[in-house]
């Protein structure tokens, strides 16, 4: 039941966190969380601690380190948080209370209302998160990889996309084919129920990514268009080419089926000992004309549509009725004050919960919550206070 709270549409909001051993937040209680929580302080304080302590919570580990034992308190065997969600007043849902423990050595453990889960795995559809953050810029600049990800998160948690149950079929049926590849000179016999797995799958994947793609990009443009809109005419440089996003399927759908290129491609794959054509090479294409977005537009310009890409997954989310908690980390620091107002006007309309962090307690303006609750936390060498 748990596990699908997030995914009936129930609007979830983080009520109470407590943080136990996490970096130096060393023992972190915050109550009657709101629907926007800023948190300021100065460099090292503990603020991003405070984020990654509430992405632990989502999916059992920081958006920051794969590797726990540096998140862990130093000179502690593991680290605790405790979230209580409460659904919107509308519903008679209870409240949800979640618990992760991880230690440095061992599994971690993962209790929603007290029962164990049996996968860390299963925690994922309860709270769903967005992060903003420096490394965000990684979207536009960084590998396929990291766009297939953002893409997938969204298919992920849209309702009965049944995603869930075709990727690990499909990347076993990718393994095992690209074992026999490096085998080398093999019989062509011994692919082919590979294959039928492989596109099989391969199809519901990307016919179930194209779905989701439709209506994010949707989404995107309006939001997109809106954030630019709001800025004056100097930074919306007339006459640069549009910004145009499109969905690449990891092989030439437009000429040929997945079972066709794996066909096509089967020599070039055994010299190489791998796959190169399915859903595992999709990516999302933005450009500006003819150049990589990641090319032309500055810093402030690729955060702006980080942003724009992050609030259209909630967005498209949002129209299933399912609600987002975002983590901003320093957005101050690379928009300016009207970007930020604009983002947080989106964030406002989206009817998010946001946690969002500044250096300076003047970075966040209280306008921006329009009318939305807001709370104030000043970090202070990870003590944490109400101001
Ligand atoms: N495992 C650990 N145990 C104890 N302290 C740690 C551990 N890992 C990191 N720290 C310290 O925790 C502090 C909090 O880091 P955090 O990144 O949350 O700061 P911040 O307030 O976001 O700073 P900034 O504004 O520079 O981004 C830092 O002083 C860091 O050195």
């Amino acid at each position: 039941m748990f596990a699908v709270l997030g995914a009936l549409g129930v609007a979830l909001q983080l009520e109470k966190l407590i943080i136990h051993n996490f970096r130096n937040l060393r023992q972190v209680s915050l109550g009657d969380l709101r629907e926007f929580n800023f948190i300021h302080g100065i460099n090292g304080s503990g603020k991003t601690s405070i984020l990654e302590a509430i992405h632990t919570l989502a999916l059992t580990r920081s958006f920051r380190s794969r590797k726990i034992d540096g998140v862990i308190s130093y000179g502690c065997e593991d680290l605790i948080v405790r979230g209580e969600l409460s659904p919107s007043p509308t519903t008679n849902t209870p409240n949800t209370i979640i618990g992760v423990r991880r230690p440095k050595k061992g599994a971690v453990l993962v209790k929603v209302n007290g029962e164990k889960l049996l996968t860390a795995g299963q925690l994922a559809g309860i709270m769903p998160v967005q992060v903003i953050n420096p490394a965000s810029f990684e979207l536009l600049e960084g590998s396929p990889s990291v766009r297939r990800q953002y893409l997938d998160w969204g298919v992920f948690h849209v309702k009965h996309s049944g995603f869930f149950e075709y990727w690990p079929r499909y990347r076993k049926a990718l393994q095992q084919r690209n074992s026999l590849l490096r085998r080398g000179n093999i019989d062509a016999s011994l692919l082919a129920p590979w294959d039928r797995e492989l596109v099989a799958m391969g199809v519901l994947i990307h016919e179930a990514r194209l779905k989701h793609f439709a209506l994010l990009s949707s989404a995107f443009d309006l939001i997109y268009g809106r954030l630019l809109s709001a800025l004056d005419v100097g930074q919306n440089q007339e006459g640069a080419p549009p910004l145009t996003i499109a969905m690449t399927a990891g092989w030439k759908d437009e000429e040929l089926s997945l079972a066709e290129s794996l066909q096509k491609n089967l020599s070039s794959d055994l010299r190489s000992g791998f796959t190169k054509s399915g859903p595992h090479r999709a990516d999302i294409d933005l450009r500006v004309g003819r150049n990589a977005a990641g090319d032309v537009l500055s810093r402030g310009q690729i955060k702006t549509v980080v942003c724009a890409l992050k609030l259209a997954q909630s967005k498209v989310l949002l129209d299933q009725g399912i609600s987002t908690v975002f983590l901003i980390d320093d957005l101050a620091a690379e928009l300016d004050e009207r970007r930020c107002e604009m983002v947080f006007k989106e964030l406002v309309a989206l009817n998010v919960q946001v946690f969002a962090s500044s250096v300076r307690r003047t970075d966040l303006n209280d306008s921006w919550s329009l009318g939305k609750t807001l709370k104030r936390f000043h970090v202070e060498h990870g003590q944490v206070s109400e101001c």
